[in-house]
């Protein structure tokens, strides 16, 4: 997906374990569920990546084929040496996450700088922004949208509260929230994560003179905390959660390309009026601001107000302000009953 042209990746500082050194030809290598495979095996999986099931700002995804036939997508980041660093960084964070909302690594190669691959668990309903904002006449029922934010939130409490050490995803937007076919969500892409710190890091590459910040961003996205300080914190991804409820409310896209617009701009009067406890919530502006392709007349109005008061203080600032992953959890399980039952196995071990 495009980003900021004035943001680019985290630098990588995260260790990344060594390659296993057993490796026999190019037969692949299994250890703890996760496979190694040989670049041979890759191309033999991706039929020679015959095809592109999906591309992002680093990578591309081709279809795979297991021996058992399942199906599997393979992400191969563009060849050079500090894409190469990225692909490590994420191949170490998934080897080392196991949540049900988090996409699973089945497998990767890594034979040499040029050639890093990741092959994960293939989700048949692609990615979030496309189920919203492609003019499928497909339209993401209200109760699939509520339990696509709260699984979001559960994977992203667990990469801030649950696993050792802790992992800010630096990258929270709805092209990296992935559907399967019963359009449960998994969150994908850790390429620009931030790994063992608890809340707070400064960019090893900002200089103290110019605030040059090397960073991911996405239009829409992005933490104006962070652009305008360079500090990232589990906040930010916070921030990116409720811009990504903004979406399942509105159906509008995070930024408009056509009109220059932001959703957090676009939506700021009323969040401003959810947030002010002086005001009562008009239900019709609450109304109004709901995907119109939504069948309004069969959704409880109180999830809606629920999703939206989320939402308000995810993007609110200061920082300090939004609430945690943890916090957001409790809340959406309290305001909407059908989320508890999701809600009552959630935790998972790292
Ligand atoms: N496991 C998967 N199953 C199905 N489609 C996938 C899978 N992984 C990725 N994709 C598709 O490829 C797209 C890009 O994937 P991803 O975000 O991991 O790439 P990226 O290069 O890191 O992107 P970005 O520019 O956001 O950093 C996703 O939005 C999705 O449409």
């Amino acid at each position: 997906m495009a980003c900021f042209l004035n943001c680019v990746r985290f630098d990588v500082t995260a260790t990344i374990t060594d390659k296993p050194t057993s490796k026999e030809g190019s037969l692949a290598v299994s250890a703890g569920g996760v496979t190694r495979y040989s670049w041979d095996d890759v191309e033999a999986l991706t039929s020679n990546f015959s095809r592109l099931i999906g591309s992002g700002g680093y990578s591309s995804i081709y279809m795979a084929r297991l021996s058992n036939s399942a199906k599997a997508a393979l992400k191969v980041h563009v060849s050079s040496h500090r894409l190469y660093k990225i692909f490590k960084l994420e191949l170490d964070i998934l080897l080392r996450l196991h949540h049900p909302n988090i996409v699973k690594l089945l497998g990767y190669s890594d034979d040499s700088e040029e050639n890093g691959a990741l092959l994960l668990e293939y989700l048949p309903q692609g990615n979030l922004q496309e189920k919203l904002h492609s003019n499928s006449k497909q339209v993401l029922p209200w109760r699939n949208r509520t339990t696509i934010a709260f699984q979001l939130v559960q994977a992203i409490e667990h990469i801030h509260e649950t696993c050792i050490p802790q992992i800010v995803h630096g990258d929270i937007k709805s092209s990296n929230v992935l559907l399967d076919e019963n359009f449960n969500s998994k969150l994908c892409d850790f390429g620009s994560a931030k790994v063992g710190f608890s809340s707070m890091v400064q960019p090893s590459t900002m200089s103290p003179r110019s605030r040059h910040v090397t960073m991911v961003g996405s239009p829409g996205y992005t933490d104006p905390h962070y652009l305008r300080t360079g500090i990232a914190s589990k906040k930010m991804d916070m921030y990116g959660f409720g811009v990504v409820v903004l979406e399942l409310v509105s159906g509008k896209e995070a930024f408009s390309a056509e009109r220059g617009e932001m959703l957090v701009h676009v939506t700021a009067p009323l969040l401003n009026e959810i947030l002010d406890s002086s005001v009562e919530l008009s239900e019709d502006n609450v109304r109004r601001f709901l995907d119109p392709r939504l069948l309004k007349d069969s959704i409880d109005i109180d999830e809606v107000k629920a999703m939206l008061r989320v939402a308000a203080l995810c993007i609110s600032t200061p920082p300090s302000l939004r609430p945690s992953a943890s916090q957001v959890v409790n809340n959406l399980m309290q305001k909407i009953p059908s989320l508890s039952f999701l809600g009552s196995g959630k935790k998972s071990v790292s």
